[in-house]
């Protein structure tokens, strides 16, 4: 099983997956008679039908235990899904690019600086949120609609890969 080398989280490198949320290295215009700076439109949320909702959730996830044997991601067909840090702890993130079915040899793995979120764009294979910390907080923005919005993969022992943060 491939380990699968961790890379610092950036705008370029993630570009195939999605969009990183951050102030770093990111445009703004000063809004409230210059009071607040507007870092505007990071990430669009995507939706299917002009049924679809964008909603905001918190998740409150428990840390898995690592080193992890990744055996499965899933993707949202219909929407886009969003997780911004509420505590400003660094997080893992292990995606594949949009296909039928995830390739194993095209997986990848980041980790965030604590000051960056980041969106899926529809349809990117992704693990579900992985935390460093043993709790962590994120809000969460993706679609609610109708239809079945998260198909899962579960990779063939061969093609399963190793998530080791800690070594
Ligand atoms: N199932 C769910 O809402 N969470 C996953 O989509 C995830 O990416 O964590
Ligand atoms: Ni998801």
């Amino acid at each position: 099983m491939r380990t699968l080398m961790i890379e610092p989280l950036t705008k370029e490198a993630f570009a195939p997956f999605g969009d990183v949320i951050e102030t770093d290295g990111s445009d703004h215009f000063m809004i409230n008679n210059g009071s607040t700076m507007r870092f505007h439109k990071l990430a669009t949320v995507e939706t299917a039908t002009p049924e679809d909702h964008a909603i905001i959730s918190i998740f409150r996830a428990d840390a898995q235990d690592m080193p992890l044997t990744v055996c499965m991601l899933e993707r949202h067909p219909l929407g886009s899904q969003a997780f911004i840090p509420l505590l400003g702890n660094p997080f893992l993130i292990v995606v594949a690019p949009v296909g039928d079915a995830p390739v194993s040899g095209l997986v990848r793995a980041f980790v965030t600086n604590g000051r960056q979120g980041i969106n899926y764009h529809r349809g990117v294979w992704h693990h579900p949120v992985l935390t460093i910390e043993k709790r962590d907080d994120f809000l969460v923005v993706d679609r609610s609609g109708t239809g079945n919005n998260c198909d899962e993969h579960f990779f063939k022992e061969d093609e399963r890969l190793i998530l080791a943060p800690h070594q």
